[in-house]
C-alpha cells in the first residue's frame, strides 16, 4: 500500500468556497492533491473509509445517497494506483462494476477527471453498446481503470479474450453493492469473481459501497469480501438512511386519478420553484412502458416545461442523450424507470415524484437519493393508488418521517383530467397496451403484498386500461389484447377478463428482451443481450421470483418477506 498518501485529520471548515476549490481540484490537478483537499470537505464517508482503504483493507461501507461514495473510492484507489510501478497497458488495476449502464458511464467520467494528469487510461464498458468496439480498444489502449456492467463483463470474459487483462487486479469495487449482489446479478457476479485471480497471490482488495445494506447483505458479501473486512457506516443506530432535510410526502389518490394527481403535483413543483431553488424533477415509474407512457403523455401537454424519457425500452444512445441533456437542462422532468434509480449525480434536482408502488423500500431510498444530493435541499413525493398503501406498513417505510401531501382537491383533479385525456388521445393504443402489459406483469409479482388473487389483478388492471389510460377498444370494451404465450409466461391463463389474441396489434407486444414474454420492473442493466430483471426478487413484499438462478454457495437465495434495511 502506498505510504506517500499525505493527510491531516484536522478538521477543517468547510463551504461554498472550500467546496469550489475541491470541484476544481478534481478536474484541473494531480490527484495526490485532491486526496489533501478531498479530506477537509464535508463527506463523511471518505473521511470515514479512508484509513481503512489505506491500510489495505477490504470495506464493506454504507453511507447516504449523495454524500461522495464514488470519489471515496475511486480516489484511494487510484492514489494507490499512482504510488505504485506503472503497471503494462495490457493490465487492468482498478475494476468498478455497477448495476446500471448510466451509473458506469458516471463512474467512468469520474475516474477519468482524477486521471486526466497522468497517462493511465479509463474505459467502461456496458451493455447495448458495440461490443467489437470494447474487444478492440481493449487491445490496443490502455484501461487501468475498468469500470463495467455485469453481463458486458462477463461477456468479454467469456467471448473476449479478457480474462488476461484482469490477472493483476489490485482493487475491485462493486458500487451500488446490495443491488449487485442481489439475485439478478448473482450468475454474473459468481462467473465474474471465478475468473479474478485469487485475491491472497496478487493481494487484491475488494471495496463493497452503498447507501442500502440489507442485513442479509452481510451474509452474502462474503463471497466477494476477506473475512477480516472492515464494515464502516456512517449512518448512526438509530438513523434512518434518508436524509432528514428532505420533505417526504405521501398523496394516495384513486388508481384513475395517477396522472392527472402527477399533472397536480408537478404543477406545485414549478409553482413552488422560486422556494424550492427550481424546477428540475425526476419522475419515477414502476415499469419503462410507464415511464414512456408518461413521458408521451406530458410531451403532448400544454405545459412549459421539457421533458425527456428514460428506460431500457430505449436504445443506448438516446439513453445517453436524455441523460445528458437533463444533465445540462437548467428546468424540466426526466420520467424514469429504475435504470436510474440507483448512484445517477445530476446537479440541482429540486424533487423527486414516485408514481406508483416502489419495487422495495430502497428502491424508494436510492430514487429519492437523486435530490438533495451533496448537501443540497430537496423534495420527496411518492404518488400511491388506493391499493398501494400498504407500502407504507413496510417496516423501514415507517422510520421514515413520512408526510400527508396537501390534499389534492376534485376540481384540481379533473380540471388536470381534462387535459390528460387530451394529451392521452394523442398516444397511439400500441403504447397503452404495452404500459398495459407491463402493468400486469408488475403488479403479479406484488399479489401477495397487494392480497389480490388472479381475478383482481386483471380487474385491476382493466380498469388501470379503461379508466387511467382511456384505451377505447370498441363496444363492448375489451381489454388490450394478449399473446396465448404472454399469458401462459404470467401464469394467468383461464383467468377471467383477459383479452387473448392471435397476433397483437402493431406486433407491438413482443416479448421482453431475454424472450421472458413477462414484463419486469425495470431495474435493468441489459448485457448480455438479454433483459435483466436485477431485482429478481418477485416484487415487494411479495413472491419471489423464479428467474434467478445461480447463487453463491451456502448462501440462501432469498427471503420471504419484504426488502428491509
Ligand atoms: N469531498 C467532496 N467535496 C465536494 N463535493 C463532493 C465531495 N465528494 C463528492 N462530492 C460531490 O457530491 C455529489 C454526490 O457524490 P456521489 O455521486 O459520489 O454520491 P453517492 O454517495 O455515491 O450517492 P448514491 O448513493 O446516490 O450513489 C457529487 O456531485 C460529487 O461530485
Amino acid at each position: 500500500m502506498s505510504q506517500s498518501i499525505e493527510w491531516s485529520p484536522l478538521p477543517l471548515p468547510s463551504g461554498s468556497e472550500h467546496e469550489q476549490a475541491v470541484r476544481q481540484s478534481l478536474s484541473n490537478t494531480a490527484p495526490r492533491w485532491v486526496t489533501l483537499a478531498w479530506l477537509y470537505a464535508d463527506a463523511k464517508v471518505q473521511a470515514a473509509t479512508l484509513p481503512s482503504i489505506i491500510d489495505n483493507h477490504d470495506v464493506l461501507a454504507q453511507a447516504k445517497t449523495g454524500t461522495g461514495k464514488t470519489l471515496a473510492f475511486l480516489v484511494p484507489s487510484i492514489q494507490r494506483l499512482l504510488d505504485s510501478p506503472a503497471p503494462p497497458q495490457s493490465l487492468t488495476s482498478i475494476l468498478v462494476l455497477s448495476p446500471t449502464r448510466e451509473l458506469a458511464l458516471q463512474i467512468g467520467v469520474a475516474a477519468e477527471g482524477l486521471l486526466k494528469a497522468s497517462n493511465y487510461g479509463v474505459r467502461c464498458v456496458v451493455g447495448g453498446t458495440n461490443i467489437e468496439t470494447d474487444k478492440r480498444q481493449l487491445k490496443t489502449q490502455r484501461a487501468d481503470v475498468l469500470v463495467a456492467t455485469p453481463g458486458r463483463l462477463v461477456d468479454l470474459l467469456e467471448n473476449g479474450g479478457l480474462k488476461p487483462r484482469l490477472s493483476q487486479l489490485r482493487t475491485l469495487v462493486l458500487d451500488e453493492a446490495d443491488r449487485l449482489l442481489d439475485a439478478g446479478f448473482r450468475k454474473e457476479l459468481l462467473k465474474i469473481l471465478e475468473a479474478l485471480p485469487d485475491r491472497q497471490a496478487v493481494r487484491r482488495q475488494t471495496l463493497l459501497f452503498s447507501a442500502t445494506i440489507p442485513t442479509e447483505v452481510h451474509t452474502i458479501a462474503s463471497v466477494a469480501l476477506s473475512k477480516d473486512h472492515h464494515f464502516i457506516s456512517t449512518l448512526k443506530e438509530e438513523d434512518v438512511n434518508v436524509h432528514e432535510h428532505v420533505i417526504q410526502e405521501v398523496a394516495v389518490v384513486a388508481m384513475a386519478d395517477m396522472l392527472p394527481a402527477s399533472l397536480e403535483v408537478l404543477r406545485r413543483e414549478e409553482e413552488q420553484a422560486p422556494a424550492r431553488g427550481g424546477f428540475k424533477v425526476m419522475v419515477f415509474l414502476p415499469t419503462a412502458r410507464a415511464a414512456a407512457l408518461y413521458h408521451d403523455v406530458f410531451a403532448a401537454l400544454p405545459t412549459r416545461y421539457p421533458v425527456w424519457e428514460i428506460h431500457s425500452r430505449m436504445s443506448q444512445s438516446k439513453r445517453n442523450k436524455s441523460t445528458e441533456e437533463f444533465r445540462q437542462a437548467p428546468t424540466g422532468v426526466l420520467f424514469s424507470s429504475d435504470v436510474t434509480a440507483r448512484g445517477i449525480d445530476v446537479q440541482g434536482v429540486t424533487a423527486v415524484v414516485q408514481v406508483g408502488l416502489p419495487s422495495s423500500a430502497e428502491q424508494y431510498v436510492h430514487r429519492l437519493g437523486r435530490t438533495a444530493r451533496a448537501g443540497n435541499k430537496g423534495h420527496g413525493v411518492l404518488v400511491l393508488a388506493e391499493f398501494e398503501t400498504m407500502f407504507l406498513n413496510d417496516k423501514t417505510m415507517r422510520t421514515f418521517p413520512l408526510q400527508t401531501y396537501p390534499a389534492i382537491s376534485p376540481g384540481a383533479v379533473s380540471s388536470s383530467r381534462a387535459l390528460v385525456d387530451q394529451a392521452l388521445g394523442t398516444v397511439p393504443d400500441e403504447a397503452k397496451a404495452q404500459a398495459y402489459q407491463a402493468w400486469l406483469g408488475y403488479y403479479n409479482s406484488n399479489l401477495r403484498a397487494l392480497k389480490w388473487s388472479q381475478a383482481d389483478l386483471v380487474r385491476h388492471a382493466n380498469d388501470y386500461a379503461r379508466d387511467s389510460l382511456r384505451y377505447r377498444s370498441g363496444e363492448p370494451w375489451q381489454a388490450p389484447g394478449l399473446l396465448a404465450k404472454t399469458v401462459g409466461k404470467m401464469g394467468l391463463k383461464g383467468v377471467p377478463g383477459l383479452h387473448i389474441v392471435k397476433d397483437v396489434q402493431g406486433g407491438g407486444q413482443r416479448a421482453p428482451r431475454g424472450g421472458q414474454g413477462v414484463p419486469q420492473p425495470d431495474l435493468v442493466e441489459g448485457g448480455m443481450g438479454g433483459h435483466k430483471m436485477n431485482g429478481a426478487r418477485g416484487g415487494f413484499g411479495g413472491q419471489r421470483g423464479g428467474r434467478a438462478r445461480g447463487g453463491f454457495r451456502g448462501v440462501p437465495r432469498g427471503r420471504g418477506g419484504p426488502r428491509t434495511n
